[in-house]
């Protein structure tokens, strides 16, 4: 392809055929472009001689930089991460012809994970991108980030369309929409769960936060491209505004929804029966999944695939078989008095608000709840989940999370001063071995945080680590028997 981006001006007469992308002077080879980006930590710049001797022959940067002692073409944008992402688009092409994206600060993986059931039961061949990496009906593959960097992004997108792919859910993060890393994707619709305490340690304010996921809505949806939000949370009106006036297809879900309308729920053991008005028809639903979060999330994805022509009877009808995404309140055993534990990814103060309400009414006893707080993370969400679990948790165990480059004592203890009565304990295994422990009839024990996580983040190294794991070792250890199903 030839140098010269839709966004990007060229200042030079070279338009080199370019063999590849990336904005990582260390993953340059020969024939590359490299775009130079100025980030949190580094200026791309600094780099641009390293990339240009490995090999680079076109450097992409902002409007101000300087050509000064290099040789290759310098591509200068007002915006260069978009310049880079249209790029990636036009490098790699394909892309599965239904493309979805879902948003906001909590729902988002598991949403994606259910449209992808709901379309794989129509017949589609389906595919989720995110959190927990790239989920087709053939397998998975592992991600980095939520939402991948545009040029990852665009080579997945291709080889999914290559294999087949028709239909993809992918999750919108933040940092993901702010950094232009979604520009260029063709989406079909998008999706608004809700908005929360979180990433204040990236962005300035919450409103920069909230601004940052209605790029989705103002910026990547085509007009006329249905925009599914829930309308039971803080903040959904101002997102109806900002879609409305993009002139998308509103659709409402929810107790307050107008596109799907949640007239009831009742419990059934871990399962709940919705009843579900969509155009003027009654809809009853036994969703096989415990939480009022996931009734939300079901009626998000629900939205998604009306909107995108799916038929209301298939629709509900794949409701009934849906199975949560890993380790969203997964059941991973009990003791033998028959005291169930689960493990769930609330790494925020409304998830575990929400994970904790999901599971007190199957407490006869004491709720146990066992977590900590990510290092190198919004700082100001510490107190705020230690005052979470001391509201709705009965006995509450401070531990650690990922400590990246902090001192996981000095976390422990920004939740500890926020949770009077709490246990601190250091070490994750050893709390949730104690908590075990702890369990009596009667009781449920909730450990959050990590889910699905295979590894806890130590500096900069990567520890196995799983809490399924580590619930099995608990229960094992104490001579509990585990249950078969997850
Ligand atoms: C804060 C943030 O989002 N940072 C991401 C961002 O890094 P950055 O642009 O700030 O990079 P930087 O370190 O300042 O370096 C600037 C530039 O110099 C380049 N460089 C640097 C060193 C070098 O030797 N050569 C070189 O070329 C870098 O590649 C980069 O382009 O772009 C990088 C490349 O894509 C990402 O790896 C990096 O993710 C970091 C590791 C990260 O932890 N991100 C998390 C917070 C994140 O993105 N999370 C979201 C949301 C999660 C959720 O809520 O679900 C996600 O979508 O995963
Ligand atoms: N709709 C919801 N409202 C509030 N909390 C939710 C909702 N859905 C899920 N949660 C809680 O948030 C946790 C994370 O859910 P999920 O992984 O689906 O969200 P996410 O938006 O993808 O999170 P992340 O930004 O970390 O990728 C769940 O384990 C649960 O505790
Ligand atoms: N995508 C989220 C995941 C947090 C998961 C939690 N285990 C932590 O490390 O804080 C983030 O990077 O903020
Ligand atoms: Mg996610």
């Amino acid at each position: 392809m030839a140098a010269r981006g839709p966004a990007a001006d060229t200042s030079t007469a070279a338009t080199p055929e370019i063999s590849g992308l990336t904005a990582d002077s260390r993953q340059v080879r020969p024939g590359m472009l490299f775009a130079a980006l100025s980030g949190t930590k580094a200026d791309g710049m600094a780099y641009a001689k390293a990339a240009e001797a490995a090999g680079a022959v076109a450097v992409l940067a902002g409007e101000a930089a300087n050509a000064e002692g290099l040789s290759v073409a310098l591509l200068r944008a007002a915006e260069p991460r978009r310049a880079l992402a249209l790029l990636a688009a036009r490098f790699y092409r394909a892309q599965p012809d239904t493309i979805a994206a879902v948003t906001g600060t909590n729902g988002k993986t598991s949403v994606a994970a259910f449209l992808r059931q709901i379309w794989a039961t129509a017949g589609h061949d389906a595919a989720s991108l995110g959190t927990i990496g790239i989920i087709t009906n053939a397998g998975e593959r592992p991600l980095s980030h939520t939402t991948p960097d545009p040029v990852v992004l665009h080579k997945a997108l291709a080889d999914l369309a290559n294999e087949g792919v028709t239909h993809l859910a992918l999750e919108a993060s933040s940092h993901g929409l702010d950094q232009h890393r979604l520009d260029g994707v063709r989406f079909s619709a998008g999706a608004f769960t809700n908005i929360t305490r979180d990433h204040l340690d990236y962005h300035p304010t919450f409103e920069d936060y909230f601004n940052a996921k209605m790029r989705l809505f103002r910026d990547l949806l085509p007009s006329g491209a249905p925009a599914i939000i829930d309308a039971d949370g803080d903040h959904a009106d101002d997102v109806v505004g900002t879609a409305r006036a993009k002139k998308l297809d509103v659709m409402t879900v929810g107790e307050r929804g107008a596109a799907l309308c949640l007239k009831g729920v009742e419990r059934d053991g871990f399962r709940q029966r919705l009843s579900i008005i969509y155009r003027g028809r009654l809809f009853t639903v036994l969703l096989p999944l415990a939480g009022a979060f996931q009734v939300s999330n079901a009626l998000v994805s629900a939205g998604l695939a009306l909107g995108l022509g799916s038929s209301a009877g298939g629709v509900f009808e794949a409701l009934e078989t849906l199975r949560g995404a890993k380790g969203r309140l997964d059941y991973v055993g009990e003791t033998s008095a028959g005291a169930p534990i689960f493990v769930d990814y609330a790494h925020t103060p409304d998830a575990l608000v929400k994970a904790l309400e999901a599971l007190r009414p199957y407490v006869t006893g004491r709720l146990h709840v066992v977590f900590g707080c990510g290092g190198d993370r919004d700082r100001g969400k510490r107190p705020e989940m230690g005052r979470a679990a001391t509201a709705n948790a009965d006995m509450v165990y401070v531990t650690d999370d990922n400590p990246r480059s902090e001192e996981p004592a000095a976390i422990r203890a920004a939740i500890m001063a926020a949770a009077p009565g709490a246990t601190e304990i250091d070490g994750r295994a050893e709390a949730i071995a104690t908590a075990v422990g702890n369990l009596e009839r009667g009781d449920v024990l909730l450990v959050a945080g990590k889910g699905h996580e295979t590894g806890q983040i130590v500096g900069t190294k990567v520890i196995p680590y799983s809490d399924h794991e580590a619930v099995a070792a608990a229960l094992a250890a104490i001579g509990e028997r585990r249950a078969s199903h997850a």
